[in-house]
């Protein structure tokens, strides 16, 4: 398995070390336009494949893709982040044209790769990719709601007082600070409803600290986090490496399911050797559709002010 890492900053770095460090790809290539970043990056991360024990070997390159070719995954980390007291929706200005761009240079050079879209405004960015390439759907996955549902998944635990490992939840719909759907209505703590634990006032907390949750640390760091988002990528990428037919939240182009059309939203997907393998259809409650609707509203907003 060779993966393409298309921006060496924090988010690519990242995710290049998860992806190395979790060991099932052989070759990681990252790219950068800042000249000798992703070679530098490249190198620093080597030098801890005695310390971590993995054998993928990563290479970097400054913007020669000849040096990506045959990709089967690339992972599109380019463009740049908000600072704090902004929004995602507010970089599209430029992170559309870089995205347009480089999606297009990777398919010139990997014509059978998946892409996976990170840089923001991700669901836009998502759907910009679609329109600039015209790969099939299964092709192309918007990253967000796999790092969304992480950070669901830590503030329940942290209202239940409880390891994370003991709930499940899930977000859906945009990767946005207003447009997120968290599912609290089906969460769960060892198959138990969150409900029987927790107050109405308590789960409302939980969902508004995960709809911020990308704004909060934005506001601590100064610029937008890169852990969680590198291991949900990394994530996504393992389980189309190991065919794994493991079910995450992603953007995907939406074709009448959940009633929805020509938009890229984040929806249940299973992920395999074919990227999306499968929508998956879950019931919503009223409340929840009506959620998911405001949120495609929001995101096509944001997709009407592309020029495609
Ligand atoms: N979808 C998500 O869940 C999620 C999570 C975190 C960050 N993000 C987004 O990911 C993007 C990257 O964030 P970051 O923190 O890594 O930023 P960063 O500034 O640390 O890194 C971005 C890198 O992209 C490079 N770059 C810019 N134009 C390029 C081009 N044309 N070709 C190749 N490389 C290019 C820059 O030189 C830089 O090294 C941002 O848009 C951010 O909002 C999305
Ligand atoms: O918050 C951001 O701007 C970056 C990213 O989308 C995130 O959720 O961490």
């Amino acid at each position: 398995m060779k993966v393409t890492v298309v921006g060496a900053g924090a988010v690519g770095a990242s995710c290049a070390e998860y992806i190395a460090v979790k060991d099932f790809a052989d070759e990681i290539v990252l790219v950068d336009i800042k000249e000798g970043f992703a070679e530098g990056k490249a190198m620093d991360l080597m030098q801890t494949a005695s310390l971590n024990g993995f054998d993928s070997t990563i290479t970097g390159t400054t913007n020669d893709y000849s040096k990506t070719a045959g990709s089967d995954v690339a992972v599109i980390t380019s463009g740049i982040p908000r600072k704090p007291g902004m929004t995602r929706e507010e970089l599209i200005g430029i992170n559309a044209g870089i995205v347009k761009t480089v999606a297009t240079s990777i398919i010139e050079h990997s014509p059978n790769v998946i892409i996976i879209v990170v840089s923001n405004p991700m669901d836009t960015m998502a759907y910009l990719a679609h329109k600039a390439t015209g790969l099939p759907k299964n092709r192309i996955i918007g990253m967000g709601g796999a790092l969304d549902s992480a950070r669901f998944k830590y503030r329940l635990a942290e209202a239940l007082d409880c390891p994370q490992s003991d709930v499940e939840g899930m977000v859906i719909g945009g990767h946005s600070d207003t447009g997120m759907v968290p599912l609290i209505e089906k969460a769960v703590r060892n198959s138990v409803p969150v409900s029987e634990f927790l107050s109405e006032e308590k789960m409302s907390e939980v969902v508004e600290a995960t709809k911020v949750g990308g704004a909060t640390l934005t506001k601590l760091l100064g610029t937008s986090a890169w852990y969680a988002p590198g291991a949900a990528v990394s994530e996504l990428v393992k389980a189309i490496a190991l065919d794994s037919k493991k079910m995450f939240p992603c953007s995907a182009l939406l074709e009448g399911e959940y009633g929805l059309n020509d938009i890229s939203l984040g929806v249940p997907c299973v992920l395999g050797k074919n990227g999306i393998e499968k929508i998956v259809e879950i019931s919503l409650s009223d409340a929840e559709k009506a959620k998911l609707a405001a949120s495609a509203e929001g995101v096509k907003a944001v997709n009407d002010l592309l020029e495609v």
